[in-house]
């Protein structure tokens, strides 16, 4: 059965829910699911943006037919080509043969590298502020290449001021009913899930999303609709804020991260030992993760908010462990910057393990090692006290300091 909201007057949220994919992308844990956003105007035209996963496209094609009532589907907007927001381009084109497809150049190379069906006569091909009037409502298209593939546009609603953001202002998490993140505790239920969303996804393309902010600062929005998550019309600032500091590479939060990969515990209880030292001069809210227990999307988006991180690491063979060298590549990747690090390495015959996640650290963007860096040759000794009292107390300075 159909399973649709109205979100204005004449717009209609057509999206759904997965629960069931164990991870996004074939990476990401989603612990909480994920949605697929899609919405249907309803005009003198009718207009769909975007479609969604092949995983609900049953429910989404019933959501279409319940909301058309009967009419035709005029057009398509193509906002993201990715295929969990297109897996109906196809069947859409079988069912409203006169739809007109709205997408620039990118869009439809990318509709003809992904599937395999005739859509030569369904093109409506868009530049950069062209407009689309459907009615009331007239749709403006702001090509946005690279948040975060090069043929994503957002569309903006000229009547309603509604932002169609395609996968900016996002999040994991499947949605409860309540489609408005003012009907949500985003900051306990998404938050966490937005943020690591966005750091592991989109975070690498800072540079143009503040481009994309610069630009919509332009404009009067009053709702944001992305393709994933809650859908904003209350306190947009709030989150426009937060991809604001996201994407400048800034902390949200004074505090530390703590990753260590250890085999046999000698890093880890080091790791400890630092942690308590810190608590016990007052550090707060800290978190610890051990490499090879959780998984890496979650440390990369504590890393994102908190302005402090300390990585310890054991040689293997020669180099970082694996799960440790995985970790700071990624980091460098995705364009991490602005973060102060502390450095614990270990090994037994020929330790390497500080000597590589420094040269790691060093190559990245206003990333400053803080606290003297130190290595343990096997376990650390009670009479050595004195070297992690060094680190601690340098880095400590340095936090409250900041
Ligand atoms: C497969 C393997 C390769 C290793 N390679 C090195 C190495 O190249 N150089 C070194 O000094 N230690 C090497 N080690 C030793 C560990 O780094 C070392 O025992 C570490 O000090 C233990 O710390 P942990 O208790 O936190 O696991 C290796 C250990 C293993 C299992």
């Amino acid at each position: 059965m159909h399973c649709v909201q109205k979100i204005t007057e004449n717009i209609y949220w057509v999206g759904g829910n997965d629960r069931r994919l164990e991870r996004f992308e074939n990476m990401f844990p989603i612990p909480n699911g994920v949605c697929y956003n899609s919405y249907l105007i309803l005009d003198d035209k009718t207009c769909l943006m975007d479609t969604v996963d092949t995983a609900i496209s049953r429910l989404f094609i019933d959501n279409i037919v319940h909301v058309l009532n009967g009419r035709d589907l005029d057009y398509l907007v193509i906002n993201h080509m990715e295929p969990d927001h297109c897996a109906n381009i196809e069947e859409l084109v079988k069912r409203y043969p006169d739809i007109k497809i709205v997408g620039n150049k990118k869009t439809f190379q990318f509709i003809g590298q992904f599937y395999d069906f005739d859509y030569s006569m369904n093109i409506h091909e868009v530049k950069d502020c062209e407009t689309l009037c459907i009615g009331k409502h007239n749709l403006k298209f702001m090509t946005m290449p690279m948040i975060h593939w090069p043929e994503v546009m957002f569309t903006y609603e000229e009547t309603e001021k509604i932002l169609f953001s395609a996968d900016a202002f996002g999040a994991f998490g499947a949605m409860s009913g309540n489609i408005f993140a003012d009907e949500t505790d985003f900051e306990h239920h998404y938050l966490e899930e937005a943020r690591r969303y966005y750091s592991n996804i989109v975070g690498k393309y800072g540079s143009q999303v503040q481009g994309a902010l610069k630009k919509l600062s332009c404009y009067d929005i009053r709702m944001i609709c992305s393709l994933h998550g809650p859908i904003w019309r209350e306190n947009l600032e709030y989150f426009i804020e937060k991809y604001n500091v996201w994407s400048k590479y800034e902390p949200e939060k004074n505090g530390v991260v703590l990753v260590y990969a250890s085999m046999y515990g000698n890093t880890e209880n080091i790791m400890n030992v630092i942690a308590n030292k810190l608590a016990q001069k007052g550090v707060k809210d800290m978190r610890m993760y051990d490499i090879s227990k959780t998984h890496p999307s979650y440390i990369v988006s504590d890393i994102w908010k908190y302005s402090h991180v300390i990585f310890g690491s054991v040689t293997y063979n020669m180099g970082l462990y694996y799960g440790m060298e995985s970790l700071l590549n990624e980091l460098k990747a995705l364009n991490l910057q602005n973060r102060k690090v502390g450095l614990v390495g270990n090994g037994t015959w020929s330790p390497q393990a500080l000597k590589v996640m420094n040269e790691i650290i060093c190559s990245m963007k206003n990333m400053e090692i803080v606290g003297t860096p130190f290595e343990i040759t096997s376990s650390m000794k009670n009479n050595e006290e004195e070297i992690v009292d060094k680190f601690v107390e340098g880095f400590f300075i340095n936090l409250i300091g900041c």
